[in-house]
């Protein structure tokens, strides 16, 4: 789809890959509202992007584990720059010792973004379909055994991606779903200072750090995801699909589908 003139909701977007995102889809012309529930950083960098692209961009506080906040922020973009027609499911954490909170944050979150989604911007409910990208990780794909509570929920997201696009409801709905699925990148979320207060087990930390100092270990610009993002979003073909973000290159990654249905 095109992406000037779309109406988007980016969730998390105030800093790291969704402020990328953001930046990424005001250049390409569509209106932007952020949705985050850090208000001191959704502030400064909507005065950053308005100076940079004028009236096209609001922030709206919202904590996409609260239904309200959620059906509140999609009221306030419509009500702004009209129908939604794309959603960036972005917000998420990383935390092996509140696991709760990943779980929370990461996936059922997601999930009820989604349903509130569908409620704005479902043909079947009035609204003019669209698209939906969630921010997985590769940790969707692959088992990642120092952070297996992260690991599991973002397998969780691809399997939620892969199975919205084959639903029955989805002609009615007209809204297509992918997932981009990124190693390490660079933010606050993948710093060493964060991984010290997120994950608990001494030995785990330890090979975690160690393994980041490694040769092949990677770590992309917030840019190069928004890049996959945009392809998500402006090809219309892609339903269902887990778009792998390396360092100077993408692979679609599809589990093998066993005749079970
Ligand atoms: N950084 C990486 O290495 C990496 C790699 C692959 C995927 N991801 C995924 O990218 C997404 C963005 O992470 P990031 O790396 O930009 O981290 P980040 O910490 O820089 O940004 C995350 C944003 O989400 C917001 N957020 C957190 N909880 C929220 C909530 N309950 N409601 C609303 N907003 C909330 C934060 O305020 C923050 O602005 C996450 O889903 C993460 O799992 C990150
Ligand atoms: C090795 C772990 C690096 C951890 C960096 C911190 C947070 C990263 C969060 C990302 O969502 C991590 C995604 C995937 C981890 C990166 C590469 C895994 C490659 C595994 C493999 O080569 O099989």
């Amino acid at each position: 789809m095109k992406i000037e003139g779309s109406v988007v909701i980016v969730t998390g977007g105030a800093q790291g890959i969704g402020k990328a995102i953001s930046k990424s889809l005001l250049t390409l012309g569509a209106k932007v509202c952020i949705a985050d529930v850090n208000n001191v950083e959704g502030d400064k960098t909507v005065k950053e992007l308005v100076d940079a692209y004028g009236n096209s961009v609001i922030f709206q506080q919202c904590d996409v584990t609260k239904d309200d906040d959620v059906r509140n922020a999609f009221k306030a973009t419509t009500d702004t720059f009209g129908d939604v027609t794309i959603t960036v499911n972005n917000a998420g954490i990383l935390d092996e010792i509140n696991f709760s909170r990943t779980i929370a944050v990461d996936l059922e979150a997601q999930i009820r973004c989604t349903m509130i989604a569908l409620e704005f911007m479902g043909r079947n409910n009035g609204g003019k379909g669209g698209t939906i990208v969630f921010n997985a990780s590769a940790a969707g794909i692959v088992p990642i055994g120092v952070m297996p509570v992260y690991a599991a929920v973002k397998h969780g997201l691809v399997g939620f991606v892969r199975s919205m696009a084959i639903s029955p409801r989805i002609e009615d709905w007209g809204v297509r779903f992918n997932a981009v699925c990124p190693i390490s990148v660079d933010t606050n979320l993948s710093r060493e200072e964060n991984l010290r207060k997120v994950v608990g087990d001494p030995v785990v930390l330890d090979q975690l750090l160690k393994g980041m100092k490694t040769a092949h270990s990677v770590i992309l610009k917030p840019s190069d995801v928004a890049e996959s993002v945009v392809k998500l979003i402006e090809d219309d073909s892609l339903n269902g699909k887990s778009l792998v973000v390396l360092e100077g290159k993408t692979i679609f990654v599809d589990p093998p589908v066993l005749d079970l249905q």
